[in-house]
Order: structure tokens, then C-alpha cells, then sequence
């Protein structure tokens, strides 16, 4: 289905002519993910960022997903949110109810948004707690590596400056290694006031997808997944490396323009 697919055992990159097809992928990537997690614990817990992301998700609500999928078995929660009322243009949490979670059979109940009345400081603590609980009760399972959660599946997007989540270049909290969820509050991206998933607990995750498109963002996915020797710049992207798990890039052609040794003409 991939323009383009690259595979090795613990990393694929899949190359798309254009969003629609990258959609449809998308879609079924995340649904075959979803039944086989549902057949093994019963449950799916997926965690994701905002931005063009959710429009890419869009597939999901349309058939056979909408009626193949088991979406009250899902669990839903924010690998990154801006720190923002829920009802606010700019909250990820709105983005993804407007354009999904309105559309498919999710439980209301299962849906982890974040503290909306509190500091950016405060709603990181308090996601990290519910989180804790959900482990506990094995809503979300748990790495044997490092006791972080490891969640089925955390799907990101890619800023064209390397970011994923909110963790930002050149930023201190990408060195974050014993909490799960941290804040910040000098995003570059507007706006400033962020929660987000720190990387101990992105790399332990069963599933990773980074989606991406743009040609704004070829420079960026060429840092990040080419081998461009000891001396690369810590660009958050290419730190994303699950420990266990498999990670899968999606792009559209455009954003895997500058990306060594791929030929996109045929
Ligand atoms: O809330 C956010 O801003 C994000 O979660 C952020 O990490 C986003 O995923 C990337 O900036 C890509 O966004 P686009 O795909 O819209 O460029």
C-alpha cells in the first residue's frame, strides 16, 4: 500500500504519494494494532499529540473502521497538551473530540484529558497520577525494563524543527528520565504553557508512529532517521527509539524528500 516501505526489525518507514493515502494506512495501522491488543489484555491504550495528527486519524471514522473496531475498549490519553481550557480552539483535547472522539463509539469514561483548572506544573502531576492508577489497575501495562507505562500504542507528530510531544530542541526537559509526565512553560510553538510525556515512557511504549508531512519537514525527518554519524545535533525526533517496542515512521513524499537512499519515483 506504501509508495515506499522500509523495513528492519524494529523500525519501518512507510512512504505515501499523497495525505489521503497516508490516511488509509494510517487508519488500518492503528485498527490492526487495536485488535490484536484488545485479543492480548483486553484493552487498547493509545496516547497521542495534536496538530495535523487528528486530520490524519480522520479514516477511523469512516468504514469498515467505524464498525470493525472495538473503540469501547479503547483508553485515550495525551502524549503531549497544551496547557489550555478544554474548550479552548488551541487544546489538543478539543481537536481530537471535534474531529474523532465525537464520531465513534468511545466511553466518555476512558478518555484521559488533562486538569484544564490548574498550572501547567500541577496538570502534569496529576496526569502522571492518573496514570499510576491506570497501571496499576493494568489498564495500561508496564515495562519489565524500567517500570515505566507502556502504553500500546503513542502516536506523534514532527515539528519542522525535530520536536515531538512538547519536547523541544536544545530544551533540558528531554533529559528528563525519572518523571513520566513533565511540563514547560516557554514552548516555541504557541502557545507557551505545555504538559507532555517525557522520553522514558515514550520509548517504552509497545507501538511508536511518528506521522509526518510537508516539505517543511524533509531537513528534520533527514536528521532524524538518516545515519548522519556521531556528531548529530539531539534532535528530539531521532530520540525516539522504543527500547522493546517497534517503531513506524509515516510520511508523505514531500517530508521524505531529503532522506538518503529512498527512491520516490516508482
Ligand atoms: O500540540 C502540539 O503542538 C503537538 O503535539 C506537536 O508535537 C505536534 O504534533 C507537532 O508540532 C506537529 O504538528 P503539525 O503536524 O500540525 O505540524
Amino acid at each position: 500500500m506504501a509508495l515506499s516501505a522500509y523495513k528492519t526489525d524494529r523500525r519501518e518507514l512507510r512512504i505515501h504519494e499523497n495525505a489521503d493515502d497516508l490516511s488509509c494506512d494510517l487508519a488500518e495501522y492503528i485498527a490492526e494494532l487495536s485488535e490484536a491488543s484488545i485479543k492480548d489484555r483486553g484493552v487498547f491504550a493509545i496516547a497521542m499529540s495534536g496538530g495535523s495528527l487528528i486530520t490524519l486519524m480522520r479514516k477511523l471514522c469512516e468504514a469498515p473502521y467505524i464498525k470493525t473496531v472495538d473503540f469501547s475498549k479503547w483508553y485515550i490519553f495525551w502524549a503531549d497538551e497544551r496547557v489550555v481550557a478544554k474548550s479552548h480552539s488551541d487544546s489538543n483535547y478539543k481537536l481530537a473530540k471535534d474531529s474523532l472522539f465525537s464520531k465513534v463509539p468511545i466511553l466518555h469514561s476512558h478518555v484521559h484529558s488533562i486538569n484544564d483548572t490548574v498550572t501547567a506544573e500541577q496538570a502534569a502531576e496529576d496526569y502522571e497520577f492518573v496514570i499510576r492508577q491506570l497501571v496499576r489497575t493494568r489498564v495500561i501495562s508496564v515495562s519489565e525494563v524500567n517500570d515505566c507505562p507502556k502504553f500500546d500504542l503513542v502516536l506523534l507528530g514532527m515539528g519542522p524543527d525535530g520536536h515531538v510531544a512538547s519536547l523541544f530542541p536544545n530544551h533540558s526537559v528531554l533529559n528528563e528520565k525519572e518523571q513520566w509526565v513533565t511540563f514547560i512553560t516557554d514552548s516555541p510553538k504557541p502557545p507557551p504553557e505545555r504538559i507532555t510525556f517525557t522520553f522514558p515512557v515514550i520509548n517504552s511504549a509497545s507501538n511508536v508512529a511518528v506521522v509526518v508531512t510537508g516539505g517543511s519537514k524533509a531537513e528534520a525527518a533527514h536528521m532524524a532517521i538518516d545515519d548522519i554519524g556521531p556528531d548529530s545535533p539531539e534532535l528530539p525526533a531521532r530520540m525516539v527509539q522504543p527500547s522493546e517496542g517497534k517503531l513506524v515512521w509515516f510520511l508523505d513524499t514531500a517530508a521524505a524528500s531529503k532522506l538518503e537512499g529512498v527512491k520516490l519515483s516508482e
